[in-house]
C-alpha cells in the first residue's frame, strides 16, 4: 500500500505530575490514508485525547512522549522545528473540540474571525477575505451565511458554532482533521448534522479525519475503521463493519453487547462490569485482565501485542483468547 498519510507508530506518552506518573497513551500504533475517517473509541481515561493531542504536539507542558514516531506525508512531525510545526497546525493538521464556542471569541463578529485564519496563512485583501469567509460559513452548511458572519457567537446555537468552527478548521484544506468530540455536546439531530459535514470533507476534498468519541454509535455512521483504545492501548482496530460484526477482543466484545440495538438510542460506554486500572505503573499484563471472562495464564505475564489474526487481514487485536463469534442480534 502507499505511503499513508498519517502514520503513528509506537506512540507512548506520560503525564508527569508532582507525586505521580500517568502512564496515558502505551505503544499506540496506526495509518490513516487520505480522505478515510478513523474513529478512536473509548471509555473515559482510555488515553484518546492523548493520541489526539500528540499528533499536533499540543499536549500540554507536564506530558511528555517517551516513545514512537508520528509522520505526516512522511515528515517526522516529533523532529520538526517549532517554527515549521506552527505553520503546519491549520494548514495542514485542523483541530476541533466539544466545546466551540471556546473556541470562538466572544467580542468579535464570526465573519472576521474566519477571514483572520484566511488573511493570516494568505496573501488576501480584507474584502477578498470576507468575501472567501461567507462562502466557507456556506460550504459547512450554514443556510445564511451573510447573516451568521455579522452575527457573534452568543447568537449562534452549539451546533451552528461548530459548524463555524469546522470551517474555520478547514479553511485552508487541511490534509488531516482532528475532531475531539466534536458532538458530544450538541443533541442527537444537530449531531447527525455535524457527522454529516465530515463525512462530505472527506469525500469532497479527501481530508483525512481522526475521529476521537466515547460513542460507538457515531463511530457505526460515519467511520472507515476503528481503533478501540483501553487503558492506554489500541486493543483491537479494523474496518468498522468487521468490527461491529464480529469484535474479536473481549472488550469490545462488552462495549457493543450494551450498545442499544434501537436507533436513535444514544449508546455510552460506562456499562462493562468493573472499571479500568489505574494507569499509574506501566502495564505488566493485561489491562483488561480483572474484567475479562476469558483470560489465560500468559495474559498475566505481559500485555498482549496487537496480532493479526489469521485470515483476518486488516485487522489487528491485542488479546492472546479472542471472541470468534459473531454479536448476537
Ligand atoms: N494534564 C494531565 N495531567 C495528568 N494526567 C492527565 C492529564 N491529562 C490527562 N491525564 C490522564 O491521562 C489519561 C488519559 O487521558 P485522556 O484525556 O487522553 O483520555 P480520554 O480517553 O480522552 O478521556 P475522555 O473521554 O474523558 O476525554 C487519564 O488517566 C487522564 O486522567
Ligand atoms: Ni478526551
Amino acid at each position: 500500500m502507499a505511503q499513508p498519510l498519517l502514520d503513528v507508530r509506537g506512540l507512548s506518552v506520560e503525564y508527569r505530575a508532582r507525586d505521580a506518573t500517568v502512564y496515558a497513551v502505551s505503544g499506540v500504533s496506526f495509518a490513516l490514508q487520505p480522505g478515510e475517517l478513523l474513529a478512536i473509541v473509548g471509555e473515559s481515561g482510555s488515553g484518546k485525547s492523548t493520541v489526539g493531542l500528540a499528533i499536533p504536539r499540543l499536549l500540554p507542558a507536564e506530558a511528555a512522549i517517551t516513545a514512537g514516531a508520528i509522520s505526516l506525508a512522511g515528515t517526522n512531525l516529533l523532529a520538526l522545528p517549532d517554527a515549521e510545526l506552527r505553520s503546519y497546525r491549520g494548514r495542514r493538521i485542523a483541530m476541533i473540540f466539544q466545546d466551540p464556542v471556546a473556541g470562538l471569541n466572544p467580542v468579535i463578529d464570526i465573519g472576521s474571525q474566519v477571514a483572520e485564519i484566511l488573511t493570516s496563512h494568505l496573501d488576501l485583501g480584507r474584502r477578498e477575505a470576507r468575501r472567501q469567509a461567507v462562502d466557507l460559513l456556506y460550504r459547512v452548511g450554514l443556510a445564511e451565511p451573510e447573516r451568521i458572519a455579522r452575527s457573534y457567537p452568543f447568537q449562534l446555537s452549539g451546533g451552528m458554532c461548530q459548524r463555524v468552527m469546522i470551517g474555520i478548521a478547514t479553511a485552508l484544506d487541511p490534509q488531516l482533521l482532528i475532531a475531539d468530540e466534536p458532538t458530544s455536546a450538541l443533541d442527537v439531530t444537530v449531531q447527525a448534522q455535524i457527522l454529516y459535514q465530515l463525512e462530505r470533507l472527506r469525500a469532497e476534498r479527501g481530508t483525512a479525519v481522526l475521529l476521537v468519541t466515547h460513542d460507538f454509535g457515531v463511530v457505526a455512521q460515519v467511520a472507515d475503521r476503528v481503533a478501540v483504545m483501553y487503558a492506554g492501548r489500541i486493543v483491537e482496530e479494523g474496518p468498522v463493519r468487521d468490527i461491529l460484526r464480529r469484535p474479536l477482543h473481549p472488550y469490545s466484545h462488552g462495549l457493543l453487547a450494551t450498545l442499544p440495538r434501537v436507533d436513535g438510542v444514544r449508546a455510552h460506554l460506562h456499562q462493562i462490569p468493573g472499571s479500568p486500572p489505574e494507569m499509574t505503573a506501566p502495564a505488566a499484563r493485561c489491562p483488561f485482565l480483572p474484567r475479562c471472562s476469558k483470560a489465560l495464564s500468559r495474559c498475566r505475564e505481559a500485555p498482549p501485542p496487537p496480532l493479526e489474526p489469521a485470515g483476518e487481514g486488516n485487522r489487528r487485536v491485542a488479546c492472546y483468547n479472542p471472541i470468534w463469534q459473531d454479536t448476537a442480534g
